[in-house]
């Protein structure tokens, strides 16, 4: 075992109420390259829309949704039906049993083509998730900034840059307390994919 969320050296990030570790390399990067374009390639990526004040808007990103069953997922309002596991997720799946205890069903992925394609503040607490669940954010490609704020004062906290391979772990009641985005930016950047596997019951 390389190391565990549970007894790791790398540290919360978080100075109170929740968990959140950032391995930058969790991947190398051969595999990290290898991955992206075959992701890039494979996923029947789609423009979904969502609700946003009463109206409808399209997601300023491309989005797929890949689980352990065909139970649909409801996100920020969208049903998203699963397709399934296909190889570089359950193997990046199996080896997040190396980081965390959690057995994830499912893994939500978002492919920002470049700077303009971003996601807003928000927290990642539907019910379906559970109480306090332990989420794994995988990133490949072009790096970008990361935005964690805690929910009640909005105070902007922690910039994190979440690089080629590198894994981010959210656990505890870092979904109670925290919210997080990832912004636009005018900086010329490539395409990134950011895998986020999660257990729904
Ligand atoms: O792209 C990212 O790093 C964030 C993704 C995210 O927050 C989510 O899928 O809920
Ligand atoms: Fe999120």
């Amino acid at each position: 075992m390389q190391s565990s969320l549970f007894n790791s050296e790398n540290e919360n990030l978080l100075p109170f109420q929740g968990k959140t570790i950032l391995y930058a390399d969790f991947l190398q990067k051969e595999e990290a390259d290898r991955f992206l374009s075959q992701l890039i390639e494979a996923v029947p990526w789609r423009q979904e829309p969502i609700w946003m004040f009463g109206k409808k808007v399209m997601q300023p990103r491309l989005t797929a949704l890949f689980g352990d069953t065909e139970v649909p997922y409801s996100y920020s309002g969208i049903q998203m039906e699963a397709l399934k596991w296909v190889d570089p997720l359950a193997l990046i799946r199996e080896k997040l049993k190396d980081y965390c205890e959690t057995e994830f069903t499912h893994v939500l992925l978002n492919y920002y083509r470049d700077g303009q394609d971003s996601m807003g503040w928000h927290r990642d607490n539907e019910a379906s998730l559970g109480k306090n669940p332990t989420i794994a954010s995988v990133s490949l490609g072009a790096s970008r900034t990361f935005q964690i704020r805690h929910y009640a004062n909005k105070a902007p906290k922690l910039n994190l840059e979440l690089g080629h391979g590198s894994l981010l772990i959210m656990a505890e009641e870092s979904q109670h307390f925290w919210e997080h985005q990832l912004p636009k930016t005018k900086k010329v950047l490539g395409p990134r994919v950011n895998l986020t596997f999660r257990k729904l019951s």
